[in-house]
């Protein structure tokens, strides 16, 4: 099966070692996620630098495997440079018995978005930003996945500013439960989501208007410590939502809001003044103007006002970056969702990951 050499080697501070074609070296550990530990790697065959994911046993538990398949088959049907791409797909293993490891080759990024949120950025760097999460975002609708997780910890980028999504956010139908010590983040997560309401790919509008909100202003834009306090951000911020989108709620819900009092609509001069954005440039006070009315019409609380992505890469604030290649171009296969409701037993992930693994090319 494979023709390729490997070799072993101890990654120092991870605990475990990587077992990798003999192609890649100067194998570096560069963090732990939660499937497992990523090194960044040199790509002997082609002088590049990559990062390598080691999945151990991906098909021990349900989650595990349906998270392990989910990623693999979406960054074989995801290809955009926006994206993080798969470039190799491989285990040291030579038969599905002695199965255990699996390794994921991608592009290597310097940093998460999170390292520069609180970085003076200008407008441009800002705005490319922007439109860079957008054409990832809007890529991934055509090919009928709404991400519905997107935050700064999931997004990557290089010193050049050229950006790249990492992850592919929840399964459709799979509660957020998440065993693992891992606190969920909810401070990117859309009002209709919070409040139980039928949601769209508007969710992924709102998630990216709170991370542009994050890069002007430095910090989280709606800081909830839980659940219900993340409503409350939102309402104490946005003011509370007029009675258009109360009245589509379900009434329990409808009772609680009413309950509150109502918190006067600032103005977004008020939200995100001058001194927040970017200055000192000759058209800063134009572009100023321009990203606090795009970032008003993507973090509208009733998701029917809220701009669609397509008309968020119309606007001027990222139009000037826009091109067709990367900013309309749509996904040729759609993601069969099927796959996220499948059930198998953990031998029969483990035939199902192992095939994938062996007959990528
Ligand atoms: C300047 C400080 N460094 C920093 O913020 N880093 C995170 C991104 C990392 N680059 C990368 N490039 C590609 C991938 I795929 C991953 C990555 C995916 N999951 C991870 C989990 C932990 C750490 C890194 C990753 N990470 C370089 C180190």
């Amino acid at each position: 099966m494979s023709d390729t050499e490997f070799y072993s080697t101890t990654v120092p501070r991870a605990d475990t070692d990587f077992t990798v074609p003999k192609r890649y070296s100067e194998l570096k550990m560069i963090g732990r996620g939660a499937q497992g530990i990523v090194c960044s790697a040199l790509d002997t065959q082609y002088g590049v630098k990559v990062a390598i994911k080691k999945f151990m046993k991906p098909f021990q538990t349900q989650i595990h495997a349906k998270r392990a398949f989910r990623e693999i088959k979406l960054m074989q049907l995801l290809r955009h440079r926006n994206i993080i791409s798969l470039l190799n797909l491989f285990t040291p293993s030579e038969s599905i018995d002695g199965f255990t490891d699996m390794y994921v080759v991608m592009d290597l990024m310097d940093a998460n978005l999170c390292r520069v949120v609180n970085t003076q950025l200008d407008h441009e760097r800002v705005s490319y930003l922007l439109y860079q999460v957008l054409c990832a975002i809007r890529y991934m609708h055509s090919a009928g996945i709404i991400h519905r997780d997107l935050k700064p910890s999931n997004i990557v980028v290089k010193e050049d500013c050229s950006l790249k999504i990492l992850d592919f956010g929840l399964a459709r139908n799979v509660g957020n439960f998440m065993m693992t010590p891992y606190v969920v983040t909810r401070y990117y997560r859309a009002p209709e989501v919070i409040l139980g309401m039928p949601y769209d790919e508007k969710v992924d509008v709102w998630a990216s208007g709170c991370i542009f909100a994050e890069l002007i202003k430095g910090e989280v834009f709606f800081p909830g410590s839980d659940h219900i306090d993340q409503w409350h951000q939102i309402t104490s911020v946005l003011g509370t939502p007029d009675d258009t989108f109360i009245d589509r709620l379900m009434d329990t819900v409808k009772t609680y809001i009413r309950s509150k009092p109502r918190v006067h609509r600032p103005t977004w001069e008020e939200l995100v003044p001058d001194h927040l954005f970017p200055s000192g440039g000759p058209n800063d006070a134009q572009r100023t103007r321009e990203g606090r009315d795009l970032m008003s019409r993507m973090l509208e609380i009733d998701p029917l006002k809220r701009l669609t992505i397509d008309q968020c890469l119309q606007h001027p604030y990222v139009r000037c970056w826009y091109r067709q290649e990367e900013a309309s171009v749509n996904c040729p296969e759609t993601y069969n969702h099927g796959i996220d409701e499948v059930e198998l037993n953990p031998e029969q992930w483990k035939e199902l990951i192992f095939s994938e693994v062996t007959e990528f090319q």
